[in-house]
């Protein structure tokens, strides 16, 4: 069967619906090409519309292909169902995130990072719909159900080197096998190979029936009609067996992973040319302050040029999501309010920066309140004290820290993880190397301390000033080292937390 692991309901034995376990049926009529193709694209519509329904609706009216559709479309629409099934099960169209999600427990001053992070992984869940798309459109986004290998890899076992097969180990000495006419070449159905004899093998071809052993051909001498080899050869040398990759009905990819090059060749190797992914997250940036003026335009004494912007939305761009430029806004709480009024309309979230902390001029945190949906987080990190996360008109809005570095560290600990979940994906935790340290540093209890820095010679060296305004140390940077809470005296030698920006997805 084509695309194997589902059965067509009343054609073949068993059938009905369910996968058959990857061992495929048999004896069903393909449906032709250009019909198949024609279906296909049919049923790729009709799943994206019917992912746009409820899931209890999305249950209820699933696809129901005629049975003039040829079997090719028929098994991708009945796994198209499973998948639908088990993303609407998951979770297809969630409910809205809930207005006080960001609010944290009374009585807490200054939440430690673990804390805040614990409480964002509680509330935070998918709002993005799903699609189904072909491969070529895959890449980077989010699976949003467990896909299955349709079909084995290798589907047959095969010859892994150009050679000569035959049945069987062969001992120690010389060996003189007549040749069998013809040759196995990769794509050749695989034909038979009488007892006693060695046929041509190509790199890649099905072993013929009456070879599961190959010996090289710079192994060997050709003597007319006869191929002669010295043994030891162990029987299934130089061969792969079917399956030994993966196994038809193995899993290929998980939900709630960003899909990455390779894993495009996984999915097309087992067979599956459409998968189950989630609408890219549209997140907002916007800046705030009187003072900002976008790069290249002309900027007054007491003005400074708008840095967040641009690095946000690059950032964005970086973990996959899509990035809407809200511009900025200066510190006008009516103008504001139209701006974020705005932003809800057209995007998943949305990303500020400025006036998140409680001054005369800090909007973002008095409107977030006024709507009576805020936590304003003070959180025991350094940079990044201020966070105000709060919903607006159904949006999460994460109000960042004016200050480029600590809006930095901010957007990578607590917002990145928060917008991975928000469009599917696991909850992502960076991966840091326990390296020693080229500084010294002496360090208060009580907080967490991200230190700008990059790996030279084997040691983590921290750039020279921890001002949260010195951009330059950001871009000096190819990384963060991360000191924990507790009071520390740090010396050259002692063993650091090293995290790179590439494990921030950056
Ligand atoms: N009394 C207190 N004052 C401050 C506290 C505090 O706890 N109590 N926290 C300080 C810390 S820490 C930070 S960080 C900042 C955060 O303040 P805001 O989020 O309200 O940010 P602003 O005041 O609007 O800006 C801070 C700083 O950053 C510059 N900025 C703002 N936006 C941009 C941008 N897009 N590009 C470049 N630079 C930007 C802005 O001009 C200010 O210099 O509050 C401290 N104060
Ligand atoms: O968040 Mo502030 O930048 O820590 O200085």
């Amino acid at each position: 069967m084509a695309a194997g692991g589902y059965q067509r309901r009343g054609c073949c034995p068993g059938g009905n619906l369910a996968r058959s376990g990857g061992t495929g049926g048999a004896g069903c009529d393909a449906g032709t090409g250009a019909d198949a193709i024609r279906d296909r694209e049919q049923v790729r519509l009709l799943a994206n519309a019917l992912a746009k329904l409820p899931p209890d609706r999305l249950v209820a009216d699933m696809v129901d292909l005629p049975d003039e559709a040829g079997e090719e479309a028929w098994i991708l629409g009945a796994r198209i169902r499973d998948e639908l099934i088990a993303a609407a099960q998951a979770g297809a169209a969630p409910p809205p995130l809930r207005n006080d999600c960001f609010a944290l427990p009374p009585g807490v001053h200054w939440t430690p990072v673990e804390e805040a992070l614990a409480h964002l992984k509680a509330r935070m869940q998918v709002v993005t719909p799903l699609q189904i798309v072909p491969l070529d459109q895959a890449m980077h986004r989010v699976a949003a159900a467990d896909v299955a290998a349709l079909r084995a890899n290798p589907p047959l076992p095969n010859t892994a080197v150009d050679g000569y097969g035959f049945a069987g180990a062969r001992g120690a000495g010389s060996h003189r096998l007549t040749l069998a006419k013809g040759r196995a070449a990769a794509g050749d159905r695989p034909g038979m190979v009488p007892e006693g004899q060695a046929i041509r093998v190509l790199t890649g071809a099905a072993l013929p029936q009456g070879v599961d052993t190959v010996v090289l051909q710079e192994d060997v001498v050709l003597d007319g009609a006869e191929v002669t080899f010295q043994g030891p050869v162990k029987a299934g040398s130089n061969t792969r067996r079917a399956g030994e990759d993966v196994q038809a009905g193995d899993p290929v990819l998980r939900a709630g992973r960003r899909i990455t090059a390779p894993d495009l060749a996984l999915l097309a190797a087992t067979g599956n040319a459409e998968v189950a992914v989630r609408a890219a997250l549209r997140v907002g940036v916007l800046s705030t302050g009187d003072e900002l003026v976008a790069a290249g335009n002309p900027a007054s004494d007491g003005q400074i040029f708008d840095a967040n912007r641009p690095m946000l939305l690059a950032m964005l761009q970086r973990f996959g999501h899509q990035p809407v430029d809200l511009g900025q806004v200066g510190d006008d709480r009516a103008a504001l309010r139209g701006v974020l009024d705005d932003a809800a309309g057209q995007v998943d979230v949305i990303l500020t920066s400025g006036g998140a902390s409680a001054g005369d001029e800090d909007h973002v945190s008095a409107l977030l309140e006024e709507a009576g949906a805020m936590g304003l987080w003070r959180i025991a990190v350094k940079p990044g004290r201020p966070l105000a996360l709060g919903m607006w008109q159904g949006k999460p809005v994460f109000g960042l820290p004016g200050n480029p570095v600590a809006a930095l560290v901010c957007t990578l600990i607590f917002a990145r993880p928060a917008l991975a979940v928000l469009a599917g994906e696991s909850w992502p935790v960076p991966q840091g190397f326990d390296v020693p340290a080229g500084f010294s540093k002496r360090k208060k209890a009580g907080r967490r301390e991200y230190l700008r820095a990059r790996m030279r010679d084997g040691r983590a060296e921290v750039f020279a000033s921890e001002g949260s305004g010195r951009i330059s140390g950001l871009s000096w940077a190819e990384g963060l080292v991360e000191l924990p809470e507790p009071a520390a005296e740090v010396a050259p030698g002692d063993m650091v937390r090293f995290i790179p920006y590439g494990s921030f997805g950056l």
